[in-house]
């Protein structure tokens, strides 16, 4: 996670269509920092959870498929959590790791419950299988074990998914520089320590590494908050919903800038109170803050990393 802080402070600081604005840093701050609004986990009881490994592979499933819900304008986050959940329940074998390799776009849709194609099917598709065959080859089949290899370690586990499941290594290139920022798998970490508050399979030393999981929510709601500012180019095409492609300058600076200006608010919150706050529960009070805004703006951007 250390790569994701640098990757962040790097391209904030050469940014040029959006622009962290530190006087709406420390308004949110000055607001917030005696009670971080306390969210959570699966406040929305969506998720699959029985304190076991069953958990632990579900979530494992729903992290490889926790992207780009947008192009489909019924569809959200919501759906994927609990249709994958209903499925599991119905048949606990769903995610065993050699029917994981075999799921069509249809059967995944039935799996679902949805009435038609998703979004960006044939990738979603290839990544359950990518997951079921590397499981099954390092793992023994089980995200269970996977898990238990990295020693309580979420900078050890975030590093272990995205070096045998290539679907999860959320990299770009940034003005010739490399750049991380592991949105999925880092939610993985941050799930896994929610679904088991903290222990057992989501007990983590060093939690506080995580960053938050830079999506397409997080920057609109940052936005919103005056925290950070897009170039007048940048602001009409997100307010046109027109798409802004995977890889470009726009697209790293959304998500890397709001990496980079939620790791300084955490900065300025133990100053100001003493308080250490994690980037895991900054980040689901700004998202859960985010998917009840009416209408609220995001950017538009066919990727599967978010
Ligand atoms: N930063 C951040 N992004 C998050 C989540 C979650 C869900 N986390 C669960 C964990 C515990 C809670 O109980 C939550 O249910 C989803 N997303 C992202 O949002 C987008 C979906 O938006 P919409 O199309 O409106 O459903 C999409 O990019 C998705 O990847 C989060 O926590 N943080």
């Amino acid at each position: 996670m250390d790569e994701v802080r640098s990757s962040a402070a790097w391209v904030a600081s050469r940014s040029s269509h959006v622009f962290i604005d530190s006087s709406g840093i420390e308004k949110v701050v000055e607001d917030t920092k005696d009670s971080i609004p306390k969210v959570e986990w699966n406040f929305e009881g969506i998720h699959y959870s029985d304190d076991g490994p069953l958990t632990v592979q579900y979530l494992l499933v729903l992290d490889a498929l926790n992207f780009c819900f947008w192009p489909d304008k019924d569809l959200n986050y919501d759906d994927l959590a609990s249709g994958l959940k209903l499925a599991l329940e119905k048949d606990k074998s769903v995610f065993d790791a050699d029917r994981l390799q075999k799921y069509t776009g249809p059967e995944l849709r039935a799996l679902l419950n949805w009435p038609r194609p998703l979004p960006l099917e044939d990738e979603r598709v290839r990544l359950l299988h990518e997951v079921g065959y590397e499981l099954e080859r390092s793992f023994d089949g089980k995200a269970a074990n996977l898990v238990e290899s990295c020693g309580k370690s979420a900078s050890k586990l975030v590093r272990t998914i995205a070096q045998h499941f290539s679907g999860f290594r959320d990299h770009s290139v940034y003005k010739g520089h490399q750049i991380f920022l592991y949105k999925r798998a880092q939610i993985f970490a941050a799930d896994l320590y929610g679904a088991f508050k903290g222990r057992g399979y989501g007990e983590f030393h060093d939690v506080g590494a995580i960053t938050i999981f830079a999506d397409y929510i997080v920057p609109a709601v940052l936005r919103q908050l005056g925290v950070l500012r897009y170039s007048s180019l940048l602001a009409g095409l997100i307010e046109a919903e027109n798409e802004i492609k995977a890889g470009s300058e726009e697209e790293i600076e959304l998500r890397a800038c709001s990496v980079y200006a939620v790791e300084k608010m955490r900065e300025l919150i133990a100053e100001k109170s003493g308080k250490q706050v994690l980037s895991v529960d900054l980040d689901l009070w700004l998202w859960s803050y985010g998917i009840r805004i009416p209408g609220l703006q995001h950017h538009r951007t066919l990727s599967i990393y978010y």
